[in-house]
C-alpha cells in the first residue's frame, strides 16, 4: 500500500516552519488510523466487473435467465395463472448441502411447472436485528474472519450453478453495493423487511432486470412496502458504485416489475383473506394493480417453521376461491427441518449437514409434499 503522499504545500498550508513551495512529504490520509472515524482496517475487493470476468455467465445462460425473469414477469402482470414458488433455505452456509438442496427442487420441477414457478432462495446476506452472522457473501468461511472476497466468490459461482442446473434464483439484497456482484444472476429479488422504508433500496430496485417483491415492515405496517413500488417504478439519479468499484451517479428506468409480500409483524400473521382484503385495497388506492406474495414464514408462522404448511394450504384456498392478487408464496425450507446455532469456530466440523443456521426451515420431505399438493389443487381449480 502506498504509505506515503507527496505534494506541494500551497500558501494555505504555510506556517512558520515552512517556507513557500518547499516540498515535504505528508502521511498519506487513506494509509494511517483516522482518530476522526470508527473504521480500524481496510481490505480491498475484487470489483463486480472482475468477479464478473472470473465467472461469467454465458451467452446460452444469460437467454435462459432473461426467460425466467419474462414468466416471472407474466405471473406478475397475470398474464400467466402459475404460482410464483420462493422456496428453498433461510441462508446458504455450506455449498455442498445447497447444491444437494438445487438438485432436489430441479428433479420434482417437471411433476409441477405446470402450475407453479419456482425459483430457489439462495440467500447469502441475511440482515440481523441486532448481531450475528451475516450470511455466505460476508463470513464464507463461518469462523467471524469476514472473507468477503471469498463469500462474493462463493455465492457468486452458486449462483450461477444453480442457473445452469435450469432453476432460477432468488436472493434479499441487503447491501446495494454487494448487488452488482449477483443481479445479473437473478430471476427474483428480495427487499427485506428491515429495508423496505429505505430510499437507498428503493433506488437499487430501480434499477434491477428481474423482478421485485417489497416485505412490509417488521411491524406489519404495509405502507412502507406500497410507497416502495410507486419509488421504485419511477426512474431515478442516484449515487452508487460503478462496476469497476467508483462512485459513480447512477441513472436507472423504474422498475414496473414489483409486489408487495406478506411476512406478518410484531408476531402478528397477516396472510388471512382479511389482511389480504385490507392489502389489496391499499395498492388499489395507491393506483398499483393489487399483486401479493405471501412468506409463510417470519411472523406469518410466527417463527414456528412447522406453521408454514397451514399458512401455505390457506393462502392456496384464498387463491382457489378467486383472489387472483396471490401472484406467490415463499417458504423457508431446507434438506432437514429446523435449526441449528452456529457453533465456535473451533467446532464447526459438529454442525449437522442441510440444517439451517439462521431461521428454522421446512425439511425437505414437507416441502416436497406441500409443492406437489399445491400443484394438484391449482390443477384442479
Ligand atoms: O430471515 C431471517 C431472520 O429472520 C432475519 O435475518 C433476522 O434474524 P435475527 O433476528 O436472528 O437477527
Ligand atoms: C430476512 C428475511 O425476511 P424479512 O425481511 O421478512 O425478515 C428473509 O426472508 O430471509
Amino acid at each position: 500500500m502506498n504509505a506515503s503522499l507527496e505534494r506541494v504545500l500551497t500558501a494555505n498550508d504555510l506556517s512558520e516552519n515552512v517556507t513557500e513551495n518547499a516540498t515535504v512529504t505528508i502521511p498519506d490520509a487513506r494509509s494511517i488510523p483516522s482518530l476522526t472515524t470508527g473504521r480500524i482496517s481496510r481490505e480491498a475487493l475484487p470489483s463486480a466487473a472482475e468477479l464478473r470476468v472470473t465467472l461469467p455467465v454465458s451467452a446460452t445462460l444469460d437467454a435462459e435467465i432473461c426467460q425466467h425473469r419474462a414468466e416471472i414477469n407474466a405471473i406478475l402482470a397475470g398474464e400467466d395463472d402459475r404460482m410464483l414458488v420462493v422456496v428453498g433455505p433461510c441462508s446458504i452456509h455450506d455449498m455442498k448441502a445447497a447444491r444437494e438442496y438445487a438438485a432436489r427442487l430441479v428433479a420434482i420441477e417437471p411433476q409441477v411447472r405446470d402450475r407453479l414457478k419456482m425459483v430457489m432462495r439462495v440467500y447469502v446476506e441475511k440482515p440481523r436485528t441486532t448481531v450475528g452472522w451475516k450470511g455466505l457473501a460476508y463470513d464464507p468461511h463461518l469462523d467471524g474472519s469476514d472473507d468477503m472476497a471469498a463469500g462474493l466468490h462463493q455465492a457468486r459461482q452458486l449462483m450461477l450453478e444453480i442457473n445452469q442446473m435450469g432453476l432460477p434464483v432468488a436472493t434479499e439484497l441487503l447491501q446495494p453495493l454487494t448487488a452488482a456482484y449477483l443481479e445479473d444472476l437473478l430471476g427474483w429479488a428480495a427487499i427485506g423487511a428491515r429495508t423496505t422504508e429505505s430510499q437507498i433500496h428503493r433506488e437499487m430496485a430501480s434499477g434491477l432486470g428481474c423482478a421485485v417483491g417489497f416485505k412490509n415492515g417488521t411491524d406489519g405496517g404495509v405502507e412502507v412496502a406500497v410507497q416502495a413500488i410507486g419509488a421504485a417504478a419511477h426512474g431515478h439519479r442516484h449515487f452508487g458504485m460503478d462496476d469497476d468499484g467508483r462512485p459513480a451517479l447512477i441513472e436507472t428506468a423504474g422498475n414496473p416489475h414489483t409486489h408487495v409480500v406478506l411476512r406478518g409483524g410484531h408476531g402478528q400473521p397477516n396472510y388471512d383473506a382479511e389482511s389480504v382484503a385490507a392489502c389489496r385495497r391499499e395498492l388499489e388506492s395507491a393506483g398499483l394493480t393489487p399483486r401479493l406474495m405471501v412468506d409463510c414464514s417470519h411472523a406469518n408462522s410466527r417463527k414456528d417453521h412447522r406453521r408454514q404448511s397451514e399458512v401455505m394450504l390457506d393462502v392456496l384456498a384464498q387463491r382457489m376461491q378467486g383472489d387472483d392478487a396471490l401472484i406467490g408464496v415463499m417458504l423457508e425450507s431446507h434438506l432437514n427441518e429446523g435449526k441449528q446455532a452456529l457453533p465456535a469456530a473451533s467446532r464447526l466440523s459438529q454442525l449437522r449437514h442441510g440444517v439451517s443456521v439462521t431461521d428454522a426451515c421446512l425439511g425437505w420431505e414437507t416441502t416436497e409434499h406441500l409443492l406437489t399438493l399445491a400443484a394438484e389443487r391449482l390443477r384442479n381449480v
